[in-house]
């Protein structure tokens, strides 16, 4: 078994709770509060800026051009094309995109997710600790919207798009996460492996938690201040 395979079979509890909580059961039925889907947009758009910056980040840490050219592909992906899973949820919520993720932060599940990506993209020189940190991304997703597609037919679901847009195009991303970070598991000790290991769950528990904040729109309760 590869290493990202059993990394995988770990996450399936943790899949299983999200697809069980509030957020993706009411976007199941269909009618989730739209302060919920507000308050995920407001977060997700700056979270996606980050991802991308993240991604540049792992281009300094390789060499091989054809891998550099699949990551400005998903800068590219990140930046201007998930933006049309957030439209669906936008026309679900009835406001402009623009005026809804106007004023939204790192609130502080986003926040606590973003830093980790960060913090393995500088402490550590091999790509792969942040790769494991990033790879749940596409991955819960993609999972979720298979779980959901298998369980549920959308047809007339106002959230149908936003499902169907992560059953597609993530395939092709994972193949080159696993095989990045199978490559190095390979060859690396195992308190390496562990951390690789933590990194990957710890960003499952992220996902959760970032969906958890957006149902209960968790804020800091700090005021903003206006120039
Ligand atoms: C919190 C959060 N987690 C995952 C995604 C989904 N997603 C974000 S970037 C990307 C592709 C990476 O190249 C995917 C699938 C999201 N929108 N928000």
């Amino acid at each position: 078994m590869m290493f990202t395979d059993e990394l995988q079979r770990e996450a399936a509890p943790i899949i299983e709770a999200i697809y069980q909580d509030d957020f993706i059961q009411g976007v199941i039925r269909g009618d989730i509060d739209k302060k919920a889907i507000r308050h995920y947009l407001k977060a997700d758009h700056l979270y996606l800026n980050e991802f991308a910056k993240i991604y540049s980040l792992l281009i300094a840490k390789l060499n091989d051009k054809d891998d550099i050219r699949f990551l400005l592909e998903q800068i590219d992906f990140v930046i201007n094309g998930e933006v049309t899973a957030h439209y669906t949820m936008a026309d679900y919520v009835g406001e402009n995109y623009q005026d809804i993720i106007a004023g939204g932060e790192w609130y502080p599940a986003s926040d606590h997710y973003i830093k980790h990506m960060y913090y393995n993209a500088y402490k550590y020189d091999d790509a792969s600790f942040t790769i494991c940190a990033m790879a749940p991304c596409p991955y819960v997703y993609q999972q979720l919207a298979l779980k959901i597609k298998d369980n549920h037919d959308l047809t007339g679901n106002p959230l149908k798009d936003w499902v169907d847009f992560y059953t597609v195009n993530m395939d092709e991303l994972m193949n080159r996460l696993n095989h990045w970070v199978n490559r190095f598991a390979e060859t690396t000790t195992d308190e390496n492996r562990e951390i690789l290991r933590r990194n990957f769950l710890e960003s499952c528990v992220h996902e959760r938690r970032f969906f958890e904040m957006s149902y209960r729109q968790e804020a800091w309760g700090i005021e903003v201040m206006h120039a």
